[in-house]
């Protein structure tokens, strides 16, 4: 699922690279045309976030799929409502979470920040994916995100680093892409 999304993109990518049972209504109950955080893509429309929806087909496709994952929107910071953001949302319908961190100067100081805005929240914190969002060496992820320094300062494990990806209708690539990350731990 992509529960809530303003603007195009990830429920659109959804549907060109996989061959999804569910209905775009079930992938992306809240849509919302600005590609703006939802309170004020809402308000734009005139219309509110309306989370009982979100929740209602969540849990209807919880109890007949065998893995459901969802992707959030923005940061765990980021507002879903005038009063909640990604990371209360989370916690409060206790759902296992994963963090993902693109690979750039700074993102230490990010990933601290958000580590500790999920607990504040509550969140399972299940694991950090790096996400290499420009092509980089090797030691230059390694320099920028080091896995051991970002799980001594968090106490949360490192599942992996996606490579930067320059093609992403070769499927292939990305199954083997996603077989590297040690998805084990979320189950
Ligand atoms: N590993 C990668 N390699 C190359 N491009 C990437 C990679 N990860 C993300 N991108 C690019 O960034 C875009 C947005 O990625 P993604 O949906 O993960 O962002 P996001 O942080 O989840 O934002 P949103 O809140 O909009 O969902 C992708 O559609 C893709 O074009
Ligand atoms: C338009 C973006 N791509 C995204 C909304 C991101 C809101 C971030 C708000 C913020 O943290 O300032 N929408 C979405 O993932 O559907
Ligand atoms: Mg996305």
């Amino acid at each position: 699922m992509k529960p809530i999304q303003s603007g195009i993109g990830d429920r659109e990518w959804y549907q060109n690279l996989f061959t999804l049972e569910q209905t775009i209504a079930e992938i992306t109950p809240l849509h919302f045309s600005a590609p703006l955080a939802p309170p004020i893509a809402a308000a734009k429309e005139n219309r509110s976030v309306d989370l009982a929806i979100v929740w209602q087909t969540l849990t209807q496709l919880r109890s007949r799929l065998d893995v459901l994952l969802i992707e959030a929107l923005g940061g765990l910071g980021s507002p879903v409502t005038d009063e909640l953001t990604v990371a209360d949302l989370a916690g409060e319908w206790r759902l296992p979470t994963v963090l993902v961190v693109p690979v750039k100067l700074g993102s230490l100081g990010q990933v601290v920040a958000n580590v500790a805005l999920a607990r504040q929240a509550r969140v399972d914190l299940k694991g950090i994916v790096l996400n290499c969002t420009q092509p980089l060496s090797d030691e230059e992820i390694a320099d920028l995100t080091p896995k051991d320094l970002i799980q001594s300062l968090t106490n949360i494990p490192v599942l992996g680093c996606l490579p930067y990806i320059d093609n992403f209708s070769d499927f292939d690539k990305l199954v083997q892409i996603a077989s590297n990350l040690d998805l084990e731990t979320l189950k």
